[in-house]
Order: structure tokens, then sequence, then C-alpha cells
């Protein structure tokens, strides 16, 4: 692979299948993975509840911005971003400049159910985590949008169909 291959980056709502398909996507192109929340675990030694219990959102996201940064040094590897990535301004910037952003937009129902059994995500721990889902996407969709080079529809198609479309994406753009 030639040094100068870009990152891919993954971007979208918690649920959409950021990790998931960035983890299959890697393995299909032989790109190197890596997902910035596992990233901040590895760091800190603790899961992202206890991030956020301790540091607070804002704790989070200082050290999301760092891990996104020195990522935006590297190339030839698939990005599983955090769903709360496009917040900041500086991770928007470097996404931008830094490779594919691919958007995986799937509706707030099918988030709701892929993620409501699994207590790892804080945001979602709240009285009606439906209505939280489709505040965020309310808010963070028109920024998804804003980085994105290709937007896929992640509802419909199961995940690996969704990596293929993907590699073929990266293959024809980079001749992989
Ligand atoms: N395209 C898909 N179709 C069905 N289930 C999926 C799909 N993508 C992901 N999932 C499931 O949804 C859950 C959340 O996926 P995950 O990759 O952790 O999302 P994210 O990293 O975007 O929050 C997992 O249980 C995963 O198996
Ligand atoms: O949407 C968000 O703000 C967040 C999404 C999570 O990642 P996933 O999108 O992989 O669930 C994780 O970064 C953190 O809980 C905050
Ligand atoms: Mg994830």
């Amino acid at each position: 692979m030639p040094t100068s291959t870009p990152n891919i980056y993954l971007v979208g709502l918690m649920g959409a299948g950021k990790t998931t398909i960035g983890r299959a996507l890697a393995r299909r192109i032989g790109y190197g993975f890596v997902d910035s929340d596992h990233e901040i675990v590895a760091r800190t030694g603790v899961p992202i509840p206890t991030i956020f219990e301790i540091e607070g959102e804002e704790g989070f996201r200082r050290r999301e911005a760092q891990v996104i940064a020195e990522l935006a040094g590297d190339h030839g590897r698939v990005v599983a971003t955090g769903g709360g990535v496009v917040l900041q301004q500086a991770n928007r910037d470097h996404l931008r400049s830094g490779g594919m952003v691919a958007y995986l937009r799937v509706p707030p129902r099918i988030l709701f159910e892929r993620t409501r059994s699994d207590r790892n995500r804080p945001l979602l721990r709240v009285a009606d985590p439906l209505a939280r889902l489709e505040a965020l996407h309310a808010e963070r969709d028109p920024l998804y949008r804003e980085v994105a080079d290709i937007v896929v529809e992640g509802g419909r198609g199961n995940a690996q169909s969704i990596t293929q479309l993907l590699a073929r994406e990266a293959c024809l753009r980079w001749k992989l």
C-alpha cells in the first residue's frame, strides 16, 4: 500500500455500525483499524461511562479531540469515530482533510433497537433514549453531511453489504 493512502473515517450516530463495519472494511481492504473510543478506553484504562462520570462529557470530548488529531497524521487506516466527533470544528477539519469520510445514516428508530440493551453509551442512559436519538439526529445530521464524501443509508443493508459498498468506493478512489 502506498504510504500516502489516506484514512477512511466512518461517522454517524450511536448504533450506526461504525465500529462493526469499520473493522470488517479494514480487514477487507488490508488497512489498519482503529476505533477512537477504544483508543480512549485503552489510554485511560476505564470504560467510557466512567470517563463521563468523572470528567463529564467535556473531559471525554477533550480526549476524543486529542485522539482524532493524532490519527489525522496517520494514513492507511479505517477509523471508526464516536458519534459526537463532528461536534467540534477542529475534528471536522481533520476529517475533511484526511481522506474519505463515509456517513452511515440510519433512522433513529433502528438505532434505538440496536442500542437499547447496551449500557455502554452514557448519552442514552436517559428515560427516553429514542427521543434522545431523534434530537441528536436533528442536531448532528447536518454536521455529518458537512464532512461526508459519501452518505450510506445504513438502515437498509446488512453490515456485510455496506462493507462491500465502501470497499468498492475506496478501491475506485485509490486503485487499491
Ligand atoms: N448494518 C447493520 N445491520 C444490522 N445490525 C447492525 C448493522 N451495523 C451494526 N449493527 C449492530 O448494531 C450494534 C451497534 O453497532 P456498532 O458497530 O457498535 O455501532 P457504532 O459504532 O456506530 O455505535 C451492534 O450490535 C452491531 O452488531
Ligand atoms: O454520540 C456520542 O456522542 C457518543 C458516541 C459513542 O460512540 P458510538 O457512536 O460508537 O456509540 C461514544 O463516543 C460516546 O458514548 C459518545
Ligand atoms: Mg462505535
